[in-house]
């Protein structure tokens, strides 16, 4: 029997990653991150002001807590009904498995204060790490969000950070631990070359995190060198992305492409499992507050382009994304067009 996480057939196809600088001039910015979300809802920025030294503390926090033993990271399971806390395999609450184990907290600093105590030997110490982290990726995400609606030729340049920095921000922070895959390597002799050759078993295509959109506005990604994330192109071809420890992707989520009325694609993506080495990644998911609105911003809906989506709170969306699957496209739900199903 093939197990859910071993991926059959689908092609992958090389595609050169829209690599942005963001000391860049305002005005180059502005095109080349709108071009980027509508063509690809995928961009990898550079120059990006995080400093190195936050992102290493982080990743050293991570990297302690999943060399714990097992019953240690249990007694921060998530679930049953919250997603936060340490899990293994399960994604979500609705049978999706993957290749990984997984960490997701809540940004908010008291939140984080908390479980830090139970967490780590020194909470403070990985209290800081995190919060240091989310504030400088936060500030990240936002300066994106303000070339993002300036870009689209939104009045109101802050409509979409402010959603962000607003203290009951929804927002998340996850990192994800795939650890190495065994792969087994067998010297066989070879007689037309009179060597001795390398075969590799068993090297089967795992998922390690399944087929997505994130639910969110903004994503921005991070991993140690390890290779395995992938996009999904239109054409449904997945395309390798080039692990960069120094560098952030930004992913653009499902309520973003709310906001834009669709001029944006949340971006479908997976991470693979099978590169040899363990991975770690870490993603900061910029949400808006729970009772926040999502709709179309008022400059991109017209008599020719009228709204695509049903308004809908962040509350309702998180419901709905939370009683489907992994790979669902749990926007069809909110479309607005005749013959389409809409949320109850
Ligand atoms: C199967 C699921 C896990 C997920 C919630 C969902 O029902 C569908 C979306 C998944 C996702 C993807 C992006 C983030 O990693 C995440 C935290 C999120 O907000 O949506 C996860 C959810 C999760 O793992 O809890
Ligand atoms: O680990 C990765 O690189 C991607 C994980 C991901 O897509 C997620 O956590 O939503
Ligand atoms: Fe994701």
């Amino acid at each position: 029997m093939v197990s859910p996480s071993v991926l059959r057939t689908r092609k992958t196809k090389a595609v050169g990653i829209p690599t942005i600088d963001l000391s860049l001039c305002r005005s180059k910015l502005v095109k080349l991150i709108v071009k980027a979300c509508e063509e690809f809802g995928f961009f990898k920025v550079t120059n990006h002001g995080v400093p190195m030294e936050v992102i290493s503390r982080l990743e050293e926090e991570g990297s302690g807590f999943f060399a714990k033993p097992v019953a240690e990271k249990e007694k921060q399971r998530a679930g049953p009904i919250s997603p936060f806390g340490y899990g293994s395999k399960n994604i979500g609450f609705n049978g999706d498995l993957g290749e990984l184990e997984y960490l997701i907290l809540q940004t908010n600093p008291i939140s984080i204060a908390e479980r830090s105590k139970a967490i780590s030997n020194d909470p403070l110490k990985f209290s800081c790490a995190v919060n240091d982290y989310i504030q400088s990726v936060r500030e990240l995400t936002c300066e994106i969000l303000d070339l993002v609606a300036e870009g689209l030729g939104i009045s109101d340049k802050f409509v979409l950070s402010r959603l962000i920095r607003d203290v009951q921000s929804d927002s998340v922070l996850r990192l994800n631990y795939y650890p190495n895959s065994a792969v087994k390597e067998v010297n066989e002799w070879d007689p037309s070359t009179g060597k001795f050759r390398q075969n590799h078993y068993s090297k089967k295509s795992r998922v390690g995190f399944g087929e997505h959109s994130d639910p969110q506005i903004l994503t921005i990604l991070r991993s140690n060198d390890v290779g395995g994330f992938q996009i999904c192109l239109h054409d449904g071809l997945w395309v390798p992305v080039p692990p960069d420890p120094t560098e952030f992707y930004v992913i653009v989520g499902d309520a973003l492409q709310v906001l834009t009325n669709g001029r944006f694609t949340s971006v479908r993506h997976r991470a693979m499992a099978n590169s040899g080495r363990a991975r770690m990644s870490m993603g900061y998911f910029g949400a808006p507050p729970l009772d926040a609105w999502i709709t179309s911003l008022p400059e991109l809906v017209s008599s020719q382009r009228p709204s695509l989506y049903k308004p809908f709170t962040w509350n309702e969306y998180k419901k709905a994304v939370y009683s489907l699957r992994l790979g669902d496209t749990r926007l069809d739900l909110f479309k607005l067009h005749a013959g389409n199903k809409t949320a109850s």
